[in-house]
């Protein structure tokens, strides 16, 4: 189901998201700050500084289901048509887990044909980000593997709460799955192919002293000052004029997203024969059943 059909499915009666202030609603925050809510993603706009902070709510662990996904790209789509907001930062609303990554309920027991729906969910979201014209920060405030890593990675820079907890890296293999060309592709942009390929083959989970020294994250800092040093950092990407800014941005990027454009039927045939294998299938069930097992 394309995105429109998507949101028309959420707002049917009986949807959560029904209701929902997708707007923006003029309330407290600096001068001019202006809050707008849906059920998983909250924003914060500061119109004068030109910078939104889009906050993941989406608990227990902020996974990446097709309606977190879906509420993701609307409220992306809002702020891309907001002449006033030229910067956005992805952080969680609550600190300890930036994003689990997929949601696996969405890969395990399902038919192909909402395998399918999914993955073209998660494609369209990365193409959304990785070609985004603003300028985008990631305020990394919990851990972040997988999924999570690769939100993290679509951004212009990331900012990780020093905190031996919170690791952030493509786990997939650690799972019995893999990550598919264009996670691969985004990590090799931002650290290159040789520490791209050890991390991916061993399912690397870096601590924040690691993510840096691979260059994973440009900066490591104390927890309470995440969201305030990605701001900050914001100001020095939004001195420089757009227009030269995002050309710049569109070269770096291109190849790397011809690749997906070119091959996304492909991709998401492949998404589905492979994860509809039952070996896939045994393993994620096994991998779930022991992250519940843990709380019961
Ligand atoms: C070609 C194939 C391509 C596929 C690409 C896939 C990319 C992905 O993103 S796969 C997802 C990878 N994610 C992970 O490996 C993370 C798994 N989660 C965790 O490690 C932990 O949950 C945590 C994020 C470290 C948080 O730990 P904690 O605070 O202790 O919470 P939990 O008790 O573990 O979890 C609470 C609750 O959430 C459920 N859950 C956790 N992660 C996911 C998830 N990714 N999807 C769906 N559900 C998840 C967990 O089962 C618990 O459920 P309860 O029923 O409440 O017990």
């Amino acid at each position: 189901m394309a995105l429109v059909a998507r949101v028309r499915a959420l707002l049917l009666p009986g949807s959560r998201l029904r209701g929902a202030t997708l707007g923006r609603a003029a309330n407290g925050g600096g001068a001019g700050a202006r809050r707008a809510l849906s059920h998983r993603v909250l924003v914060e706009a500061d119109p004068a500084a030109g910078v939104a902070v889009v906050k993941f709510r989406n608990p227990p662990v902020n996974s990446l289901s097709l309606e977190m996904l879906t509420e993701l790209g609307i409220c992306l789509e809002k702020l891309e048509n907001d002449k006033t907001v030229r910067g956005i930062v992805l952080t969680a609303d609550r600190p300890g887990i930036f994003s689990a990554g997929l949601d696996l309920t969405e890969m395990c027991g399902r038919n192909p044909a909402h395998y399918a729906e999914f993955w073209k969910a998660v494609q369209e979201l990365w193409l959304r980000l990785y070609q985004s014209n603003m300028a985008l920060g990631a305020a990394i405030n919990g851990t972040c593997p997988a999924g999570g890593c690769l939100l993290s990675l679509t951004c212009d820079y990331r900012i990780l709460a020093d905190n031996p907890k919170y690791t952030i890296g493509l786990n997939e293999t650690q799972l019995g799955i893999f990550a598919p060309f264009w996670f691969k592709d985004t990590m090799v942009n931002t650290i290159g192919h040789r520490a791209t390929e050890r991390a991916l083959q061993l399912g690397l989970l870096f601590t924040p002293a690691e993510a840096l020294q691979v260059g994973l994250v440009d900066q490591v800092v104390p927890e309470d000052q995440v969201q305030s040093t990605a701001l900050s950092v914001m100001s020095q990407w939004l001195a420089i004029p757009d227009h030269a800014r995002q050309l710049t941005k569109t070269m770096m990027r291109k190849a790397t997203v011809d690749q997906l454009l070119k091959h996304r039927e492909a991709d998401i045939q492949n998404f589905v024969s492979f994860i509809s294998r039952d070996s896939i299938q045994k393993v994620l069930q096994v991998y779930l059943q022991k992250l519940r097992k843990k709380n019961h």
